[in-house]
């Protein structure tokens, strides 16, 4: 386990980097230290690495081995990284166990896909994997598996389990979560998909830092967001909503997977280098790819990816 201080202050950014291929299909170890580099000169707070947008249910156990460890070499101390672990108890355990060999801080807890939403299973799974568990766990609500509020206040006294994702942007539930725990070393953050969109009202609630995708693809954009949200500017928001995040939503709304596929597209628009998503997540149509395209341009945006302060030298900011 690593030695790096899990604790997530609250309104952190989160990043949940893309995984980069190299041409022959294998993980790109380079490539993954620049991008480490952009995710921190632009104010992520932890790196989840092979998660959602890491196309994690893609990735074998060894490549997600070798991510963990990559990317933890890369961020060398500077930010927590964390791994992934699902897809059923015995993988969730071999997961998390390579995860904790590579270095990694923590891992988040994917639901087991195909699972029931008996209250009582979905505890017993989580306590299990707890149990098992040498790294700290983070809880990740979306699809089939929602924490009832005697199941989050369970979980929530193991000492291993240590926040929930929440995915689902469902106010009410998450309004009666988050009353629910007192536990100050507990976090919760919003993963919603293009967390930007809800993160104003999620704020609202308690629920302060959030992942953020664009942070991949666009982060000039998603720092000045985050410089908003933190200043609780809901004008300016607003208007970044309506003038950036919006039109990206409508793209990713054309097609179950691209809140993924897209992410990585604009990534490789910018010069990124990351490959193509693999199956089953959708290869982005020439149209789409195009429009994502013309939509980079009308931010500014589709200049070369770097790290801020190489960025900075080379450009202005962004023209929203
Ligand atoms: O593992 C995941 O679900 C994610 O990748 C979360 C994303 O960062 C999501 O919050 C987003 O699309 O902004």
């Amino acid at each position: 386990m690593s030695d790096i201080d899990l604790t997530i202050p609250d309104r952190s950014l989160l990043g949940f980097p893309v995984t980069p291929y190299e041409d022959d299909g294998s993980i790109a170890i380079e490539q993954l230290a620049t991008q480490s580099e952009v995710l921190l000169s632009y104010g992520a707070q932890a790196l989840f690495v092979g998660c959602g947008t890491g196309e994690v249910q893609c990735l074998s156990l060894d490549e997600h081995e070798r991510l963990v460890r990559g990317s933890v070499e890369a961020t060398a101390g500077r930010a927590p990284v964390f791994g992934a672990a699902g897809f059923g108890l015995p993988n969730a355990v071999e997961m998390v166990h390579r995860a904790a060999r590579a270095g990694a801080s923590a891992v988040l807890a994917f639901p087991p896909y195909m699972s029931s939403f008996h209250q009582p299973a979905v505890l017993s799974y989580y306590q299990q994997l707890a149990d098992e568990s040498p790294l700290p766990i983070v809880l990740y609500q979306r699809d089939g598996i929602v924490f009832g509020r005697e199941t989050l206040l369970r979980l929530a006294e193991h000492p291993r389990v240590v926040g929930l994702k929440d995915g689902t942007g469902a106010v009410e539930m998450l309004q009666a979560q988050v009353n629910a725990i007192h536990d100050p070393r507990f976090f919760f953050f919003n993963g919603t998909p293009t967390a930007e969109l809800f993160a104003p009202a999620l704020g609202s609630l308690g629920v302060s830092s959030y992942s953020s995708a664009l942070l991949n693809v666009v982060p000039e954009f998603a720092e000045q967001f985050n410089t908003a949200f933190l200043a609780d500017d809901t004008e300016t928001m607003r208007r970044y909503t309506t003038e950036v995040v919006l039109p990206f939503v409508e793209l990713r709304d054309r097609t179950a997977g691209y809140a993924v596929s897209l992410i990585k597209e604009g990534v490789n628009l910018r010069g990124g280098s990351v490959g193509p998503v693999r199956g089953p997540l959708p290869t982005p149509t020439r149209r789409d790819r195009e429009d994502l395209r013309r939509w980079l341009a009308s931010i500014d945006l589709d200049t070369p990816l770097r790290p801020k302060s190489t960025a900075d030298s080379e450009r202005g900011g962004v023209t929203v």
